[in-house]
């Protein structure tokens, strides 16, 4: 299997809701063709991004379906399937399957706390139940569950299993991973505030929540590192992590800001849903603040 089709920029998917709050077909199709424009190499649908977990098993799978039928041929696409469930899980492996992605990924199991054996369980029976790629999803922040190398290792024994996409804070992770797997295996960087060390330190992609706000930026780092040009790749995740900060200081979710970033920019996506925030009142004018800020890195780094 080779990984090439996996490297890039791949922005985690936002869910797109109409005025009611239901998933829009309309507005998944916009948020599609805006991020095919911005020229990123694959999209990452139905994760934390994609507010799966509020979300039922046939939203999930309406969702899947309309990004395939608006982007499959144009860039890569990766279906996150993980859901409370085994049985859920191959339910949704499944449908992605049919609907041509081109890998799955799934978080592990949450809520219990598992053993190791449960959790190697519950990604193999998904593994197992389509023949697609594999990206295993460590975001032990949200799951509380850490993956370690050893049961990494022990997955990667089945060649379905391409890479990690790794969303735990310390850099060295995506290194100890990438060490495990060799040059077969692809890690993708999950914290976008580390996009650049991550890559530096092996990840040959990255998946992130915030791409979709800045594309550009994200684009431009990504070219930079692949030329060894570090300091300035270095520079603009500096740029990079001021919005970031911004955006997480909103009154609102940071998905909501980004979400009304994307409205600024011509891309209605809706809002996001309860229990997660909308943007306040006084977020407003913080907004205007980041889109500046967006736009005036991307002019001085030439994105
Ligand atoms: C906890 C979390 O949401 N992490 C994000 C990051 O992209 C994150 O939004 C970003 O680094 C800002 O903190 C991703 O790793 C998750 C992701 O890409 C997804 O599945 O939507």
């Amino acid at each position: 299997m080779s990984i090439a089709k996996f490297q890039g920029i791949i922005p985690a998917f936002y869910a797109c809701y109409d005025d009611k709050g239901d998933i829009s077909e309309a507005r998944t199709y916009e948020l599609c063709d805006y991020l095919h424009g911005k020229g990123v190499q694959g999209v990452y649908v139905g994760g934390s991004s994609g507010e799966c977990i509020y979300q039922s098993l046939e939203e999930r799978k309406a969702v899947l379906g309309h990004v395939a039928r608006r982007l499959q041929g144009k860039m890569t696409l990766i279906a996150h399937v993980g859901a409370p469930s085994t049985r859920d899980s191959v339910e949704l492996a499944k449908h992605a399957a049919d609907l041509g992605y081109d890998a799955l990924s799934a978080i592990p199991p949450i809520y219990f706390k598992l053993p190791d054996s449960a959790v190697y369980r519950y990604w193999s029976e998904i593994i197992d139940s389509t023949p697609l790629p594999f990206i295993i999803y460590n975001i032990p922040q949200t799951t509380g569950y850490t993956l370690t190398t050893s049961l990494f290792r022990k997955l990667l024994e089945n060649p379905k299993v391409i890479g990690v996409k790794n969303s735990s804070m310390p850099v060295l992770d995506i290194e100890r991973f990438k060490n495990a797997g060799g040059d077969e295996v692809i890690v993708f960087n999950g914290p976008d505030e580390q996009f650049v060390a991550g890559r530096i330190m092996g990840a040959g992609a990255g998946i992130g929540g915030t791409y979709s706000a800045m594309p550009e930026l994200f684009l431009q780092a990504d070219k930079l590192v692949r030329n060894g040009r570090f300091a300035e790749a270095g520079a603009i995740q500096s740029d990079i992590n001021d919005i970031i900060i911004a955006l997480c200081s909103l009154d609102g979710s940071m998905y909501a800001g980004i979400k009304e970033v994307l409205r600024r920019r011509g891309v209605n996506v809706g809002g996001v849903r309860s229990p997660l925030e909308d943007i306040s009142g006084e977020d407003a004018a913080r907004i205007d603040a980041i889109v500046r800020q967006i736009d005036e890195a991307a002019v001085k780094h030439g994105a």
